[in-house]
C-alpha cells in the first residue's frame, strides 16, 4: 500500500490542523477506493528557533515554509499543510499548491482579560500584536490604545495576555477555533474594522508538481469557491509586492449565485495601512476573474499611494 508522508511543523496549530486534513484525506481516499496510508513527520522549521526575534526583519514569512519545502523537494515528505497566510507569493521550482480546502473563519479576534468587546476596551489599554496590520487598523479605529509587540505560537501568546499584563491580544480566530479554543475569544472583529491577512483561515496544502498520485487525491479535496477567493487575494498580495510583514490586509467574499458559465462573482476588498493607523487607504471592486480583481483592487491603492506607504516601513 502506498504511504503517504506528510511533513508538519511541532506547533500545536500545525499539528492539530496537519491531522484534521489527514482524517479528512483518509476519508476521502476510501470513498474513492484509493488505497493509501499516511506517515507524519515532523519538521523543526527556522522560524520555530527565531520566534523570539522580530521576524520581519529577518526574512519575513517564508522562515515557517522553507525548511518543510526542501523537505518536500528532496523527497523526505510527500504533502505538507500550511496556513495559507504563511505561505510566500511564489513557489520554489517543482511545487505545487495541490490543493486549497474550504475555510475556516477568516476574521481576527480578540482575546481579552474580561471585555466583552474592542468598544469595552478601557481608554489607553495595552493590546498585545505584532502584526503590523492588525496595529494599523486597531489604532484607526482606537488611537487611544497602547499596542505591544507579542510573540510566540498560539499558545505562548495566550499565555502572555496573562503574565505581561496585556488587556487583550489578538490572534486569528482560525487558528483557535481549530485547536478548540473558541471559548477564549471574547469578540470577533468584523472585516469593516480589522481586513484579515490575505489567506487567513485557509490552508495551503504543498506536494510535488510531478507527483501525479498526490496531485489526485489532493485534486479532490479543493474548495472551488475558497481557491477562488485566496487567488484573488494572493493577487493583490503580489502586486503590492507584500511578501514580507507589511500593513497590508484584503478580504474576498464568494457569492453563492453562480447564474451562467461566467463563475460566481467574487467582491474583494483591501487596505494598506500606516502601522499608527493614521493613514488608512481602502478599496473594494467586484468581478469574476480572481487574478483580474486582486490587481485591479491594488492598482486602486496604489493610486493613492500606497506604494509609498509601503516603502516606508520595508525600510
Ligand atoms: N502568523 C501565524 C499564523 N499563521 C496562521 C495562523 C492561524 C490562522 C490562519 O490559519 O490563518 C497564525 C496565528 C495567528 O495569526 O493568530
Amino acid at each position: 500500500m502506498k504511504t503517504i508522508i506528510v511533513g508538519t511543523r511541532q506547533s500545536a496549530l500545525a499539528l492539530t490542523q496537519t491531522g484534521q486534513v489527514v482524517e479528512l484525506l483518509k476519508q476521502l481516499a476510501a470513498e474513492h477506493g484509493i488505497a493509501c496510508q499516511f506517515e507524519i513527520k515532523k519538521i523543526v522549521t527556522k522560524g520555530d528557533r527565531i520566534l523570539d526575534v522580530t521576524l520581519s526583519k529577518v526574512g519575513g514569512k517564508g522562515l515557517f515554509v522553507k525548511e518543510i519545502e526542501q523537505a518536500l523537494t528532496d523527497g523526505d515528505i510527500d504533502m505538507a499543510v500550511h496556513s495559507m497566510k504563511d505561505m510566500p507569493f511564489e513557489l520554489p521550482e517543482g511545487l505545487v499548491v495541490g490543493a486549497i480546502p474550504k475555510r475556516e473563519d477568516a476574521r481576527d479576534a480578540l482575546i481579552t482579560r474580561g471585555y466583552r468587546s474592542l468598544d469595552e476596551l478601557p481608554q489607553g489599554a495595552l493590546v498585545g500584536t505584532s502584526s503590523l496590520r492588525r496595529a494599523s487598523q486597531l489604532q484607526n479605529y482606537r488611537p487611544d490604545l497602547r499596542i505591544e509587540s507579542v510573540r510566540g505560537n498560539i499558545d505562548s501568546r495566550l499565555r502572555k495576555l496573562e503574565e505581561e499584563n496585556f488587556d487583550a491580544i489578538m490572534l486569528a480566530a482560525a487558528g483557535l477555533h481549530r485547536i478548540g479554543w473558541q471559548d477564549r475569544i471574547s469578540a470577533y472583529l468584523p472585516p469593516e474594522i480589522c481586513l484579515p491577512a490575505v489567506g487567513q483561515g485557509a490552508l495551503c496544502i504543498e506536494c510535488r508538481g510531478g507527483d501525479a498520485f498526490m496531485l489526485d487525491l489532493l485534486g479532490r479535496f479543493q474548495h472551488e469557491p475558497t481557491a477562488l477567493a485566496v487567488r484573488a487575494e494572493r493577487a493583490f498580495l503580489g502586486r503590492l509586492n507584500g511578501g514580507c510583514q507589511v500593513p497590508l490586509g484584503a478580504y474576498a467574499s464568494v457569492s453563492e449565485d453562480s447564474s451562467g458559465e461566467a463563475g460566481p462573482l467574487l467582491t474583494l476588498t483591501g487596505m494598506v495601512g500606516t502601522p499608527d493607523g493614521v493613514t488608512m487607504l481602502k478599496e473594494s471592486a467586484s468581478g469574476r476573474d480572481p487574478e483580474a480583481l486582486g490587481l485591479l483592487v491594488a492598482d486602486q491603492l496604489i493610486a493613492q499611494g500606497a506604494e509609498r506607504i509601503l516603502a516606508e516601513v520595508r525600510e
